[in-house]
């Protein structure tokens, strides 16, 4: 499905659309693969039912709740802790121009290491949709390694909708990997895609 990005505020103006949340969930650490390769930043991102990686959310009416509240109980769903979201979490909304009418709105929130690793701990213990509509969460690895390992083949799986493109932009303009790394990834996950479909 193709998006380009439109206005939160337009977004909530349409008629007939259907509105999806999601955020992705970060935050720094000191920790090192291996003991010598620094991994700076977390990114949370999930295995969904259906095989794709996407980001934790679904689906909120705007007429009947906020989106931010709409996924915040989404959240709690998939996560089973309450994570608040607010306005000033929003990253960007992005109206498909193929396919059924949708905007996906989506949302980007620093936590602490040990935030993120309760809410990791959370989602296995206390979440609802635990082994249902979500597999589990996964780190999103953003070292490349040598035969490109890492952020690359990380990369050259399959995201729902337009996950990909969101962690890509979210991760150049929070600064979390340089846009130089970011580029030379797609690259290589672009090669690993076309190896494959060979
Ligand atoms: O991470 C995502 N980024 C953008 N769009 C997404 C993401 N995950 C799903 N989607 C799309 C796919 C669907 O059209 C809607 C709602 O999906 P889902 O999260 O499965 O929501 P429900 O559980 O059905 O509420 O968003």
């Amino acid at each position: 499905m193709a998006y380009r990005e439109i206005a939160k505020e337009q977004a909530l103006s349409l008629v007939g659309h259907k509105h999806a949340c999601h955020v992705m969930l970060y935050a720094a650490t000191d920790a090192k693969l291996f003991g010598r390769i620094p991994l700076k930043h977390i990114v949370l991102m999930q295995m969904r039912f259906d095989g794709l990686l996407g980001f934790p959310g679904g689906l909120v009416n705007p007429s009947k709740e906020s989106l931010e509240s709409g996924l915040s109980r989404e959240l709690r769903e998939e996560l089973g802790m309450a994570i608040d979201v607010s306005p000033e979490d929003h990253f960007s909304s992005s109206l498909s121009h193929s396919g059924p009418k949708l905007v996906a709105h989506f949302f980007t929130k620093k936590m602490t290491e040990a935030e993120l690793r309760e809410a990791e701990a959370a989602a296995v213990t206390k979440a609802t949709d635990h082994g249902l509509e979500v597999m589990g969460m996964v780190r999103v690895p953003l070292f490349s390694m040598k035969n490109d390992g890492g952020f690359p083949s990380f990369l050259s799986h399959s995201f729902i909708s337009n996950s990909r493109s969101q962690l890509l932009s979210a991760l150049r303009v929070l600064e979390l990997v340089s846009q130089e790394d970011v580029e030379a990834a797609v690259g290589k996950a672009d090669k690993i895609r076309q190896t494959k479909a060979q």
